[in-house]
């Protein structure tokens, strides 16, 4: 177990990278994909089978677990590992991206964010120092500099004005953090579609100095084309020999494209949260269970799967035991969406560490549907 946390590149294939980041509570395989625990769990899953999917890594979450049952209180209980009984890393997002999408009367000033709790209405701050404070009581093994993701549509002096707020606030949450050996602070590129912004966002964080970086404000509606029009830029602007973390994203084949230039870690609630409403991702495309074409069908969702729910159910019980709203049906679900999206992590990390990443990403791509299947 390393006291330290590093990040040793292991294989490169054209923009693609493979490597490992070393933590004291273990080791994070990269390309990483993220399951989401937003409130201190992965909904309908239990850490261990959270683990069996192949998962490094989670991600908790600031605005959530501040608002209940309040990181205070998770501290005295031993911190967020201990609490949730994953002692494996975690990150947590540093709350700004929450607040903006879910509390209710929001006021943004220089000093942070004031708003009322979406849950029971109390009123509540966020500042870089707060949020540092916070993602400190949780225990938290990465931890995500304090921003603000403006939402789209947003013109040009918006985005500006917005970029350069969240560097302020990076340098802010920097100094915040102090010096925590085996904890890493990533600081978070802003700057919308625009290359000059987010060129200067990178080289305003990179003066400042992370253990990790990541790329914000995408995934917010513009739409695949626009985020990749981006991403063919972004990464190559952030220090090589770190970490960089696109967040909130995504569909299979949004990851896929993101590895392909340069991404090195992703999350989304998309594996998570389309199994709870009865989508599930396969090799063909998507299937939605609930549909009535699947109620007499005997086999597996997907035949070359060796997740639980692939291995000893049918579409037709998983057709049923949605149908019936029974918990059963999340949980299998669930699995196998976080199992899929691991397995498209592992087969990208194997293709780049053997130089054969291109034709791994054709044969992702030959055998996909566009629809549902
Ligand atoms: C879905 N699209 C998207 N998500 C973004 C997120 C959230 C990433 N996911 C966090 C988890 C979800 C709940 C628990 C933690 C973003 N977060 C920050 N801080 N900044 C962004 O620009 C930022 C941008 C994002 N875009």
């Amino acid at each position: 177990m390393s006291a330290a946390f590093s990040f040793a590149l292991t294989a490169t294939d054209g923009a693609a990278r493979s490597g490992v980041i070393s933590t004291p509570r273990g080791e994070i395989r990269t390309p990483a994909f993220m399951p989401v625990g937003t409130a201190a769990t992965v909904k309908a899953m239990m850490p261990e089978s959270v683990r069996a999917t192949g998962a490094d890594i989670l991600l908790g979450n600031t605005y959530h677990l501040m608002l209940r049952p309040t990181a205070e209180r998770i501290a005295r209980l031993g911190g967020l590992h201990r609490f949730m009984n994953w002692e494996r890393p975690i990150l947590t997002d540093s709350g700004g991206f929450q607040v903006m999408s879910l509390a209710e009367l929001r006021k943004l000033t220089e000093e942070g964010v004031t708003f009322r709790s979406h849950i029971d209405g109390s009123r509540h701050r966020l500042t870089p120092e707060r949020s540092m404070e916070i993602q400190k009581l949780l225990g938290s093994d990465i931890v995500m500099c304090f921003d603000e993701c403006p939402a789209l549509p947003a013109d040009d002096k918006r985005v500006a004005e917005s970029m350069r707020l969240s560097m302020r606030w990076a340098a802010r949450s920097k100094e915040a953090f102090g010096d925590r050996p085996g904890h890493a602070l990533f600081g978070i590129q802003q700057g919308g579609v625009t290359q000059e912004l987010r060129a200067e966002s990178a080289e305003a964080l990179r003066a400042i100095g992370f253990d990790g970086y990541a790329i914000g404000g995408l995934a917010v509606g513009e739409g695949q084309e626009a985020m990749f029009g981006v991403l063919d830029y972004a990464p190559g602007m952030l220090p090589e020999d770190k970490p960089r973390y696109l967040m909130g994203v995504g569909k299979p084949d949004d990851i896929v494209g993101a590895v392909a230039r340069g991404v090195d870690m992703m999350d989304c609630v998309l594996p998570s949260r389309s199994g709870r409403t009865g989508q599930a991702f396969t090799r063909r495309g998507t299937v939605n269970i609930k549909n009535a074409r699947h109620a007499n069908d005997p086999r597996p969702l997907d035949e070359d799967c060796t997740c639980p729910a692939c291995r000893n159910y049918s579409r037709a019980y998983l057709h049923h035991v949605f149908r019936a709203q029974e918990i059963i049906s999340s949980m299998l679900l669930t699995w196998h969406n976080l199992h899929y999206f691991q397995e498209i992590m592992g087969g990208m990390r194997a293709a780049i560490a053997e130089g054969r990443f291109a034709a791994w990403q054709a044969a992702f791509h030959a055998g996909r549907a566009e629809g549902d299947i």
